[in-house]
């Protein structure tokens, strides 16, 4: 008989930064004060990747090579950024949490084994959103203390291995926690030269002075959270989103001629911003609003925008922590339903991403509340169909599929934690052909519709 499939973690280890570097002159803090724009995500769950390279390592060579080579450069990395190595707390005394790093703090790394199948996992083809789990670590979450990121390197013997990163939201976005991938990469193929700079691209910028709150944001932010559950709530306890039964992932692809034959198909508008982004989320929300068979009169779809470039004046792009707000499109489903159903996406996401042009963070101060009542939202629906609201997550800027610590470009790279967030990640493509991957999370039969009405819009398109 088989034995059944399973992860066992070999060793937790305890990875402390290196304190064999001499001291750059912009040292990483030991303590970080969160900004309204960290605070705005205190309860929500943490982010978490996984990354799968195929290598056709031994156990031998695992352990005796790529281990020790991922652990001492993880050492280097986190002594450029100290704050993940250190834990978030809500001092007594503080209107709001902070990050500290004290001596002896250090980043929980687990080591495991696994006999599941690498190809499997890796793949495109729908995957039990459970099956993953045990490659990914927990963030240790107290009232008083929580853990910043946690890290699972997870052999798969002869196949390859897998790296599963879980961030604190608070403290990361999706740029900050990719830019500590990309450092890390960085130092693990430079081991051995001597040169443990990481470069001024990726060097983290700290200073927090420089985010201004004119509006009072870090206030009326820290308040929903202290008064969300009683007054002076400073516990740091994030939600704990259930899992909707029989949930599968899904992956799926907009190739670079995909996407240009889609701009073609489109009416010129100067009043539209068409860019692989706008017609992704667009051409996704279509296929989804489609196949779910929403009947809800209208239907919303929401996404992260980068402020470091936007605010005025702007923000270095180094700039180390959450560096995010919102947009939303509200259209009558109709529309969507429609021969034009694109381009009245398009226009809708156009008009969003046009009014960051009037101020980026303009209304932010509601944004603690409809991300509370989202959350309600999801309590009410949990079991039920999902609804035709999409958010997206991730970025194709990101470029996740260049995260190669010397062993190759990932097999593939998923962002796992939407299966509780519901959210739509997308990614550059693995095929690194201009393209951009889009990962999503629903039920058998919806992800089978979904799938239909996705390459049925392909195959008009590609015949064309
Ligand atoms: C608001 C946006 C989504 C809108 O994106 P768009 O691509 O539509 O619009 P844009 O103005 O930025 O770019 C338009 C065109 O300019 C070019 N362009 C502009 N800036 C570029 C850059 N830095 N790199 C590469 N291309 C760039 C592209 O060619 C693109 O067209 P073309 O593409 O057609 O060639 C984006 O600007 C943005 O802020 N993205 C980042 C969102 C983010 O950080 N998400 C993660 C949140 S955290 C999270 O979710 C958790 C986690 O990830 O861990």
């Amino acid at each position: 008989m088989e034995p059944p499939r399973s992860v066992n973690v070999v060793d937790v280890c305890h990875v402390v930064p290196s304190t064999d570097l001499p001291d750059s002159a912009a040292a990483a803090p030991k303590s970080l004060p969160l900004t309204f724009f960290d605070i705005l995500w205190l309860r929500l769950p943490p982010v978490q990747r996984l990354f799968f390279y195929e290598t056709s390592s031994s156990k031998s060579s695992f352990y005796n090579s790529i281990i020790p080579k991922l652990k001492h450069s993880l050492s280097l990395t986190l002594h450029h950024y100290l704050p993940l190595a250190g834990n978030l707390t809500w001092p007594k005394d503080c209107p709001k949490p902070v990050i500290r790093y004290v001596d002896g703090d250090g980043v929980s790394l687990t080591i495991a084994e696994s006999n599941m199948d690498f190809y499997h996992l890796s793949g495109d083809d729908f995957r039990e959103v459970k099956e993953c789990h045990p490659l990914l670590p927990e963030l240790t979450v107290s009232q008083e203390r929580a853990q910043v990121i946690a890290l699972q390197v997870t052999l798969f013997p002869n196949d390859g291995f897998s790296v599963g990163i879980t961030a604190h939201h608070a403290v990361l976005d999706g740029k900050t926690s990719m830019s500590f991938m990309k450092s890390w990469c960085r130092l693990c193929k430079q081991l051995g030269g001597g040169d443990s700079t990481l470069g001024p691209g990726l060097t983290p910028f700290y200073d927090r002075d420089v985010v201004k709150d004119p509006a009072g944001l870090e206030a009326i932010y820290a308040n929903e959270w202290l008064n969300e559950k009683g007054p002076n709530n400073r516990s740091l306890m994030i939600w704990e989103l259930n899992l909707r039964p029989g949930l599968v992932r899904g992956t799926f692809e907009l190739t670079r001629e995909d996407a240009e034959k889609l701009k073609k198909t489109l009416l010129q508008d100067s009043l539209l911003h068409v860019s692989t982004f706008s017609l992704t989320c667009s051409y996704t929300w279509v296929c989804l609003v489609k196949a779910l068979r929403i009947r809800e009169k209208k239907t919303h779809l929401g996404f992260n925008v980068d402020c470091r470039s936007r605010l005025k004046p702007a923000l270095p792009e180094n700039y180390f922590g959450n560096c995010i707000t919102g947009r939303g499109a509200f259209v009558e489903t109709e529309g969507l339903l429609g021969e034009e159903g694109l381009s009245f996406g398009i226009k809708a996401i156009s008009k969003a991403i046009k009014s960051l042009d009037d101020g980026v963070l303009n209304r932010a101060e509601i944004l603690a509340s409809i991300i509370i009542g989202a959350k309600a939202k999801t309590e009410v629906t949990e079991t039920e169909t999902r609804s035709g609201s999409v958010s997206f997550a991730g970025s194709p800027r990101f470029e996740v599929y260049g995260i190669d610590f010397g062993w190759g470009r990932p097999r593939k790279v998923e962002m796992t934690s939407v299966d509780r967030t519901g959210a739509i990640c997308i990614s550059d493509s693995r095929n690194g052909n201009g393209g951009v991957e889009i990962g999503l999370v629903l039920k058998l039969h919806e992800m089978e519709a979904f799938a239909s009405e996705f390459s049925k819009g392909l195959a008009k398109l590609r015949s064309i």
